[in-house]
């Protein structure tokens, strides 16, 4: 777990933990061993530490928080490092996190290849730096660049650390011979002055005023999350307190933390991020399917989601044919398209040089025939069957025989748009959330004609333009619409019931989600919903009037139409909901239980049918769509995470309920799967990741 060498006089422990070297119990043990030979040894005069492979240790080891903790604590063994009277060397590679930044700063220098990158992340799974990071790093950076570090999870990489005093030196090419002669050269020097612990905060006298200016910005910035305010008053403690009572305010709030139900939700997110990584469908799954090489692709239309989607192919480097069948309009889209660009260059979250090479990258054009080349099309024109079909099937007879078309269609059946086309294998669905440059879910969609070879192509293409994807079957709305859909529908019904929009949102706001059904629908665009209704009906041969109630038996709200018919857009006509009139204060005051069962267990209902048909394979993939496709606030682990909170025989009964209050609404008959998990008292990890038997 720690291979220890001897060059000269310089000791070397290098962390062997693969993938990342996270500080698990046996590091911890080989670690603290690994130090006291060296300390022994009199041969050896200066000690380097590192990390094998492909990273410095990227942190404790997550997965250890679920079990009771084991002695030694990294604090315990990294005092050692700080005691020595060896000089102690951090030779930083790859990414320096969390326990891996703390190690780092219990040593008494620090130097880093010029790529390498070093942050506190703990904040994101729902902790705080916990081995003396909140006491150390603001002794070393001042309060600001700790707060501002610590509270925001952010990585920075070496020339940043370097600027605020985190590292020492930077080097280039091999990272133990760096460290040798780093170590070589402070051999002997006085180490009192090196020692982090010794040192007070240099903007100390400022602690109030920093502390509170931190905290109005955690609590709008991360509404609902504790960990950044635990993170404030910890930092805050270093500035305050003596360095022994610091570490114990840390020690406390880092234990109420760790026992706080949010740190459990949000590490259960960072695993699932990483689960749906490991995609399946019939015939292939991610270590069989090879992704295809795509160099060059195509936008067609340039509308909200068409400029969106072309800045994120820009953005990472893919040459992007713009295409729009209105002139006017395409020049709109590529201003808009400069705009996001250049906004974000502004906020400083965009290099120059990107930014400069996407605007060389960007082809607009009126002409399908430029397309011939690419490699891959990502189609985004308005939601109509008869138009994407019309439109793929052009572009299987233009575009040459390997490249993939795909469409950002946000509900229609995926093999009826590749049945337009004689290469069924290479169309999918690629679902933008809309703004697709900002938000991180890509819904990646395969049909019953798509090859595992495709699939692997838009996840891997996914990756590259940074998003999380999940890979769904073909179904209407897919997994995230689809299961979005109950949620919208019954927000529609609660105000034909009597609700305003105001308190249906209110109460998912006060859930934790940024906006509610009725916000979000104006932000989306009020015109969708008719569309996909109106596509939805004729698909079924049928014409809705304006007091349609019932589409195939089905209960519908009219308040879709209504909403339409009267230009009431959302935010792009400039009213929407929320220029809706209220129906000034004489309305019951609405049952914010019931608000908040309708809208969710509804949706949790579809979510266990979308498991129980393998729409999704995985309740992580259903999770994690809602995370990064609906905001879904990450202290509550997802949808599917937090019917398991509440219980799954408490959800069934209350379907149940609604089954028999609303027997219109097929959204409410019960999902055999949910009965079955819940009969059973099926506990989550049986039923999470790779679980095929429970189906
Ligand atoms: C309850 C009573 C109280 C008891 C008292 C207890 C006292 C405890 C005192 C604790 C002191 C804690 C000190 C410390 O401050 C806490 C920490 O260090 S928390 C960890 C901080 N680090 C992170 O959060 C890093 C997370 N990882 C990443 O960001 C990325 O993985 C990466 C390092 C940037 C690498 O990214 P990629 O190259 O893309 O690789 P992947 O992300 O796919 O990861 C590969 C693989 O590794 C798994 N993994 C990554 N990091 C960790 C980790 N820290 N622990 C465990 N496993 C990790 C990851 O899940 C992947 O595996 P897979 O899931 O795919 O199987
Ligand atoms: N807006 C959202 O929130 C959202 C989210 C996810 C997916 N979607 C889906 O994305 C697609 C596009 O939605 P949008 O909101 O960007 O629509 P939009 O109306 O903003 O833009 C559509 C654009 O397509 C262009 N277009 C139409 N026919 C064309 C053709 N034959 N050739 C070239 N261009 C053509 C139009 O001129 C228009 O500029 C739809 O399928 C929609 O369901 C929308």
């Amino acid at each position: 777990m720690v291979d220890y060498s001897v060059h000269g006089q310089v000791a070397v422990l290098e962390v062997n933990n693969p993938p990342v070297n996270a500080f698990s119990h046996n590091v911890r043990v080989g670690l603290d061993r690994s130090i006291d030979k060296a300390i022994k040894d009199t041969n050896v005069k200066a000690i380097v530490i590192c990390g094998k492979g492909r990273t410095f240790p990227a942190g404790a080891d997550i997965r250890e928080f679920d079990q009771p903790h084991k002695e030694p604590s990294l604090t315990l063994v990294f005092e050692k490092l700080e005691k020595t009277t060896k000089p102690v060397v951090a030779a930083i590679h790859g990414t320096c996190l969390g326990g891996g930044l703390e190690c780092a700063l219990f040593c008494h220098y620090r130097i880093a290849q010029k790529t390498a990158r070093v942050g506190f992340p703990e904040v994101q799974i729902g902790i705080l730096p916990g081995a003396a990071g909140t006491q150390r790093l603001p002794r070393l950076t001042g309060l600001h660049v700790a707060m501002d570090m610590i509270t925001s999870g952010r990585h920075i990489f070496a020339p940043e650390a370097l600027k605020y005093g985190i590292i020492d030196e930077m080097f280039t090419g091999d990272v133990i011979n760096a460290g040798i002669k780093f170590a070589k050269s402070v051999m002997n020097k006085p180490l009192e002055d090196r020692c982090l612990m010794n040192k007070t905060v240099k903007d100390a006298d400022q602690a109030d005023q920093i502390a509170d200016e931190f905290m109005s910005l955690v609590k709008r910035k991360y509404k609902g999350f504790e960990a950044p305010i635990d993170c404030v008053k910890a930092v805050k403690a270093s500035a305050t307190l003596p360095y022994r009572e610091g570490l114990k305010m840390e020690s406390r709030l880092m234990q109420k933390l760790l026992l706080s139900g949010q740190s459990a939700a949000q590490r259960y997110a960072f695993f699932s991020e990483r689960a749906v990584s490991r995609w399946k469908m019939p015939g292939g799954n991610f270590q069989t399917a090879k992704p295809l090489p795509i160099k060059s692709t195509a936008v067609i239309g340039a509308g909200t989601m068409g400029t969106g989607i072309a800045v994120c192919l820009l953005n990472a480097g893919y040459q992007v044919y713009l295409l729009e069948q209105n002139q006017k309009f395409l020049e709109n889209g590529v201003k808009t398209i400069r705009g996001i660009i250049e906004g974000s260059v502004r906020l400083g979250k965009t290099p120059m040089a990107v930014a400069q090479k996407a605007a060389t990258l960007l082809k607009p054009t009126m002409k399908y025939e430029d397309l011939a080349d690419v490699d891959l099309v990502i189609e985004a024109v308005y939601e109509n069957l008869s138009l994407k079909r019309e439109i793929f099937s052009k572009l299987d007879k233009l575009c040459k025989p390997t490249t993939l078309l795909c469409s950002n269609t946000s509900s229609l059946d995926i093999d009826r748009i590749g049945t337009a086309t004689k290469r069924g294998d290479k169309v999918a669905g690629m679902h933008f959330f809309a703004p697709a440059y900002y938000m991180r879910l890509l819904e990646n969609i395969y049909s019953t004609q798509t090859s595992p070879t495709t699939a692997a192509t838009i996840m891997d293409v996914g990756r590259k333009i940074g998003k999380v994807s999940v890979l769904v079957k073909s179904c209407q709305g897919f997994l995230a619409n689809r299961m979005r859909g109950p949620f919208a529908v019954e927000a529609y019904f609660l105000l034909e019931e009597g609700s305003t929009p105001q308190e249906v949102d209110s109460v998912m706001e006060n859930l934790g989600m940024p906006m509610g059904p009725f916000k979000t629908g104006d932000l989306s665009g009020l015109d969708i919903g008719y569309k996909i209704q109106t596509e939805l009906a004729k698909s079924k041969g049928v014409e809705l009037s304006v007091d349609s109630k019932f589409l195939m038996g089905e209960r519908i709200s009219t308040l879709t139409r209504t909403m339409y018919d009267n230009g009431r857009l959302g935010r792009k006509t400039g009213k929407g909901w929320y220029r809706y009139e209220k129906p000034g204060g004489k309305l019951a005051t609405p049952d914010e239980e019931e608000i908040l069962e309708r809208l969710m267990y509804s949706c949790i209902n579809e979510g266990f049918k979308i498991l129980e048909e393998g729409v999704a394979a995985t309740p992580e993939d259903i999770d994690i769509s809602w995370i990064y496709g609906f905001s879904w606030p990450k202290y509550l682990g997802g949808p599917m995470y937090y019917a398991n909170r509440i219980g799954l025989d408490k959800i069934y009964q209350r379907i149940c309920y609604y089954h028999e209050n609303f027997p219109y609404s097929s959204h409410w008959i019960p999902s055999r799967l949910l009965l079955k998990l819940s009969e059973n008292k099926v506990p989550m990890s049986q039923w999470c990741s790779g679980t095929d038997s429970k189906l």
